[in-house]
Parts: C-alpha cells; sequence; structure tokens
C-alpha cells in the first residue's frame, strides 16, 4: 500500500517535515494547513520541492466547522472553500479533508449537513477537487463513522467520499466491521493512529497521546482489516498528534512512523489469514484480489540470553572482573584473537571486551563501563536478521579473525548491538570456535543461574521508538506501563518481551533529573542497563553464597519487612530471614516473587538475583522501596565523592 504521514506527525519546519518522510521512503504526506501557513515559501514552491524529493502530497487538510451551521452562514463558508480549492491547485493536491464540524452552534439534525456537504461536494466537483468527510470523535453532531458514511450516501455525489481515522472510531469503543460493506472507491482516505487506552476525553487525549501503529493499545489490525476487506486501495497515512513527537527529530520520527506501518501491514495480514482459515470462503466465491502487505519472515523463536557483552578499557575490565568474580563468575576463556574475556556461572555468559579498536572500544570512549551488547539465543539467526533488516534495523558486521564466526547483529535505537545467535550444539558453539575455553569451567558458585531479564534506562522520549522496534524487529510484545515513584520523580516503566518470555526487558523512562533512570541515562550519556537480573531456584542460598565471597547487596529498610509481614500476615520466621538477606518479597495469589539487588558496579549498573514461583512480573510492588534504597546509596556516594 501506498504509505503517508500528515505534516502535522513531525517536528521542525515544513521543509524539515518533507525531506524526513523522504529520508524514511514515505510515497506521500498530508500536508496541514498550518504548517503551510507559517513557512515562507509559495504553494507552488512546497509542491515543487515535494516533487523533488518523491512525494506525492496526498491530502490538504482540514476544512472544519462548515457543515450545519445557521443557514445564513453558507454563503461564506462556501467562499472560504474556494480559497481553499486555490490553494489546493498550486499545491497540485485534489483530495481535501474536511472533518465534522465542532462547532457550539452546528443544528442537530442530518437534513442541513447533508445540503451543506452537497453544495460544497458540487463546487468541489467542477475544480476536479474530492472531499473526504471525516468524523471527528468530539463532532457536535457528528461523531462516528457511520454517521459520516450515512450523510455522505444522502448527498450521492462522486466527488464527496468518507474519510475513516482509527484514532476517532477506536477511541470511542465504536465497531469498525461495517467498513468491509462500504464500496472501497467511497472510502477515499484512511489515517491511522494508535493510543494509549487513558481514561480521558477524546479531544486532549487525541491532541496530545496518539502514538504510531503498535506503540499504544488499540486494535489496528482490526480497524485496517474491514477497509481492505471493503475493497479499499488508497494510502495508509499516518496522523499522530503527540506531544513527545513534536519534540523529537524529525528524521528518528518518520523512521519509527515508516516502521509502524510495515508493522501494521504484517498483523494485519495475520489477522486477515486467521479470519480467512476460520471462516474458508466457498468454493464458488470470486478468488479475492492478492493483498498487497508487507509480509516479512516469522520472527525468530527465542530461548533467552545467549550472552550479554561488556565495553570496557583495561583498567575497567580488570575492575568489572573482579566484580564479577564476587557475583561468583569465573573466567571461562578467552578470545582467540581479541581482548575479551569470557565469564561463566551456570547458564549465564558475560564477556568483557577491552579489544583496541573495535565497536566495544568506541562505545566506551562515549559510554563509559557499560553493557555495549546482547546476544539473543534464537533458533534461526539469518531469518531473524532478515525480518529486522526488512523492518529497516541496521545490520552490524564486525572484523573477525581466521576460523572465527560472523555472528549476525542489529543495531538498538541507540546503535547498542543485538546478537542473534542459533549455534547451541555441544562442541560448535560460539564460545568452543572463538574462544580458547578453560580446560573445567570451576562449578557455580552460585546456584544454576540463568538470565532472567536486563532492565535498560532510556531517555525521555524514546520510550515508543524502543517498544516498536522489539516488537517489529523480534516480534516481541509488550506489557503495560507501571508509574513508579522514585524519592525524586516518577519512572515510567514498560517490560518487552518474547512471546515465550524467555527474553525480557525492561524499558524505563522518566522526565525527572535525578530518578534512578535518570542517574543511569547520565552516567552513560544516554540508553543504559539498570540491572541485569539473574533467576536462581534458591535465593536465600544463592544470596549467601554470594555474600560469603563479597558481594555487597543493597540494604533494605526494616520498615519495610514490617509492612510486608503485615500486608501478607507472614510468619515472623520467614520474614527475619527476609530482613537477614535484604531479599524483597511480593505475592499475587499463590505465586510468589523474592529479588535482591547487588549495589552498582561503578555507579552503573547492579545485579538483581530473582526467584520466581510461577510469577511473571518484576515486583513492581517493590519499586518504591528499592527506588529508595538506590536513591539513598546514590546519595551517600556523591556526599563522600564531593567531600573528598
Ligand atoms: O484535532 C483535530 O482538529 C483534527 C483535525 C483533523 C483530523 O483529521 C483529526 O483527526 C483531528
Ligand atoms: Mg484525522
Amino acid at each position: 500500500m501506498l504509505h503517508s504521514i500528515a505534516t502535522v506527525s513531525l517536528s521542525g519546519t515544513l521543509p524539515d517535515k518533507l525531506q524526513a518522510a523522504a529520508a524514511a521512503r514515505f510515497d506521500g504526506v498530508e500536508i496541514f494547513e498550518s504548517d503551510l501557513t507559517w513557512y515562507g515559501g509559495s504553494p507552488r514552491e512546497v509542491r515543487s520541492m515535494a516533487a523533488d524529493l518523491g512525494l506525492e502530497i496526498t491530502l490538504y487538510q482540514p476544512f472544519r466547522d462548515f457543515e450545519g451551521l445557521p443557514r445564513e452562514r453558507l454563503a461564506r463558508n462556501l467562499d472560504r472553500a474556494e480559497r481553499k480549492f486555490d490553494v489546493m491547485g498550486d499545491l497540485g493536491v485534489n483530495l481535501l479533508l474536511l472533518c465534522s464540524n465542532v462547532s457550539a452552534d452546528t443544528i442537530l439534525e442530518d437534513g442541513p449537513a447533508a445540503e451543506d456537504l452537497a453544495a460544497v461536494a458540487e463546487r468541489a466537483g467542477r475544480r476536479g477537487i474530492r472531499i473526504g468527510y471525516e468524523a471527528l470523535s468530539w463532532g457536535r453532531h457528528v461523531k462516528t463513522w457511520g454517521h459520516a458514511w450515512k450523510l455522505v450516501q444522502m448527498v450521492d455525489q462522486p466527488s464527496l467520499g468518507l474519510l475513516v481515522d482509527s484514532f476517532h472510531t477506536l477511541a470511542l469503543g465504536d465497531d469498525p466491521s461495517g467498513l468491509a460493506e462500504v464500496p472501497g472507491d467511497r472510502i477515499f482516505f484512511v489515517q491511522m493512529a494508535d493510543a494509549p487506552k487513558l481514561p480521558m476525553d477524546v479531544l486532549p487525549w487525541s491532541r496530545h497521546f496518539r502514538c504510531y501503529p503498535g506503540q499504544g493499545e488499540f486494535d489496528l489490525a482490526g480497524f485496517l482489516a474491514p477497509i481492505l476487506k471493503s475493497g479499499y486501495g488508497g494510502p495508509l497515512s499516518l496522523e499522530v498528534f503527540n506531544d513527545d513527537l513534536r519534540a523529537m527529530s524529525a528524521r528518528q520520527s518518520a523512521a519509527d512512523g515508516a516502521r509502524s506501518l510495515l508493522y501494521l501491514e504484517e498483523r494485519t495480514r495475520a489477522r486477515l489469514t486467521a479470519e480467512a482459515d476460520a471462516a474458508p470462503a466457498p468454493a464458488t466465491a470470486a478468488p479475492q484480489r492478492p493483498l498487497d502487505l508487507f509480509t516479512p519472515p516469522a520472527a525468530s523463536p527465542c530461548h533467552g540470553f545467549e550472552f550479554i557483552e561488556f565495553a570496557a578499557d583495561d583498567g575497567s575490565a580488570v575492575r568489572l572482573g573482579a566484580w564479577l568474580e564476587t557475583l561468583g563468575f569465573a573466567v571461562a576463556g578467552q578470545h582467540r584473537s581479541k581482548r575479551v574475556t569470557l565469564y561463566r556461572q551456570g547458564a549465564v555468559n558475560l564477556l568483557v571486551n577491552a579489544e583496541p579498536d573495535s565497536f566495544a572500544q568506541a562505545y566506551y570512549l562515549l559510554h563509559g563501563p557499560s553493557v555495549c551488547a546482547m546476544a539473543f539465543h534464537v533458533e534461526a539467526a539469518s531469518q531473524g536478521l532478515n525480518r529486522a533488516r526488512l523492518y529497516r534495523c541496521k545490520p552490524f558486521e564486525g572484523p573477525i579473525g581466521p576460523n572465527e564466526l560472523l555472528i549476525p547483529a542489529v543495531r538498538a535505537p541507540d546503535g547498542s548491538l543485538i546478537y542473534l545467535v542459533d549455534r547451541y550444539r555441544e562442541g560448535t558453539t560460539i564460545y568452543d570456535t572463538d574462544f580458547v575455553t578453560t580446560a573445567a569451567p570451576p562449578p557455580p558458585a552460585a546456584g544454576d543461574l540463568r538470565i532472567d531479564h536486563v532492565s535498560l534506562a532510556l531517555p525521555d522520549g524514546q520510550f515508543d521508538s524502543w517498544v516498536l522496534f522489539f516488537k517489529a524487529a523480534f516480534g516481541f510484545e509488550a506489557d503495560a506501563t507501571f508509574v513508579l515513584p522514585d524519592p525524586h520523580g516518577l519512572v515510567r516503566s514498560k517490560a518487552v518481551q518474547s512471546p515465550d518470555g524467555s527474553v525480557r526487558l525492561p524499558l524505563n523512562i522518566s522526565q525527572s533529573r535525578n530518578t534512578a533512570t535518570a542517574r543511569s541515562v547520565s552516567a552513560y550519556s544516554g540508553v543504559g542497563v539498570q540491572h541485569i537480573a539473574l533467576a536462581t531456584g534458591d535465593i536465600f542460598g544463592t544470596v549467601a553464597a554470594l555474600r560469603a565471597r563479597g558481594a555487597r547487596f543493597l540494604p533494605i529498610p526494616a520498615n519495610y519487612f514490617e509492612d510486608l509481614a503485615a500486608k501478607f500476615g507472614l510468619e515472623d520466621e520467614f520474614v527475619d530471614r527476609l530482613a537477614a538477606a535484604s531479599i524483597l518479597y511480593d505475592r499475587e495469589g499463590e505465586a510468589e516473587f523474592f529479588h535482591a539487588y547487588t549495589e552498582p558496579f561503578e555507579e552503573r549498573f547492579s545485579v538483581e538475583i530473582v526467584e520466581r514461583r510461577s510469577y511473571s512480573g518484576y515486583g513492581a510492588a517493590n519499586a518504591p522501596v528499592r527506588l529508595a534504597a538506590q536513591a539513598q546509596l546514590a546519595s551517600r556516594v556523591s556526599d563522600s565523592t564531593t567531600l573528598m
């Protein structure tokens, strides 16, 4: 399908917006009137600028507050329309968006509205212009696509058709399935926007919280599917009013938008296929037009984290190695050709990369000691990589030595790497080929651990980009958003995870300046790992073993344990054990969760030890006490450094 984006979705001046849309390979743009009004060039200049960039102007908008006003206002409004038609002639666009009237003095009857729409459609038709009539969800008389369609049918002129916008339909909880019965050529245009479900009035919700398809909670595939069944073959256009997008670089936002439409197409195809399988068409039915929808290879199933790679220099590599040893890790191998050390414990592989002139070194110079790459263990790495590439992720290939493996990787939105690894048969793993492994790695010091999740801090405004990246590139799913109180402000947290839950990544953002998330973003000068959670089957044993090795755990106030005992009616002895080990506890029904955090490595990342008993969350109930304990520790550290 043709992909278009409304200029209102992108930040900057009109040329910035057009350039960003072209760079993201959109086919066209909807020009918002205000973007034109505020621009110094003439409509003809805008037309040639778009043409030079290979962009079609798909629509001009909006024309508003027109139909169904007191009769004496019609003539003046028709004059107003003619002026818009003149501008459209210069812009070289023949479709005008007319949105349903929101003014208080709109007559609440269909007759006058249809009369006015007929008058403007007749004038438009004479000039070769078409009008798409859109129901705004806060329209005074017309709020739903069904009502708009009724008026379009009453007018019955070829120059007036229906324009549908997913936001207005889904925000009202209105049913889009009837769109399948509208003749496809009577739907003139389709606007797409997703949104988080928020308990607020539709007008501010629409103007501030729309997001790209896949970033919110609406069922957009369920909206598009009936439209495609109608036979609609026009553009799919993003119309996203959003405060974060207004502040974001137009290039990044346009790239996200382009990815979101591909994702929507993939999801819609899956929806249509599932519907067709559930109700096969009778053999006599006319063959369906093959759908021109994006069809990437399926995401390769994930089976957990394969490794996590740290960027370091020689000095920090030694300090990090010593820290990891207190956490039970032991050196299990040395890279054949690079200064990369493999640390291992149970099924957890950590690489510390201090190779000069490498990707890791460049990352280290920008961010300091940090996680520069993660590897997912997948079933089919090349299929997974191919999918990510088609979703416009940038592939990465580092230099390799003789007989070493090329491990495919893509860049995450911040430039860090995500490797996909599918070699895991004994004797042929990436560690066997690329590392000189130690003869007999020591037994795990702290129990049979595996990586449970990796928690990332993102700069404010980047939440939606990352969510969409993981959904599109790797077929991940997103949880609900939690708002967590930190002593210094709020943290918003949303986890993305592989469908089987084996790879989980809580993403955190904060608008405040000194929350744990903000401190992380500041320490790394950007995105960074806040903690790596390791799962154990025996948290008391693991924590005790690590303490004995010198690991330091985040102290948790006694008040928390008092409160916990009261909240869940716990035995004193059990609570005393938790308190003695600084282990946090949560329960949901029969499910239980135990977790403890280490003190961070050089004010950067910490390790969290978790034990899950049928529990699928992240202990959000304990986030406030944990964030407070971390804030207290951080202020102690900063006090001691300012005294020096
Ligand atoms: O918020 C508005 O006014 C507005 C204008 C045009 C649209 O297409 C729309 O969906 C909303
Ligand atoms: Mg709209």
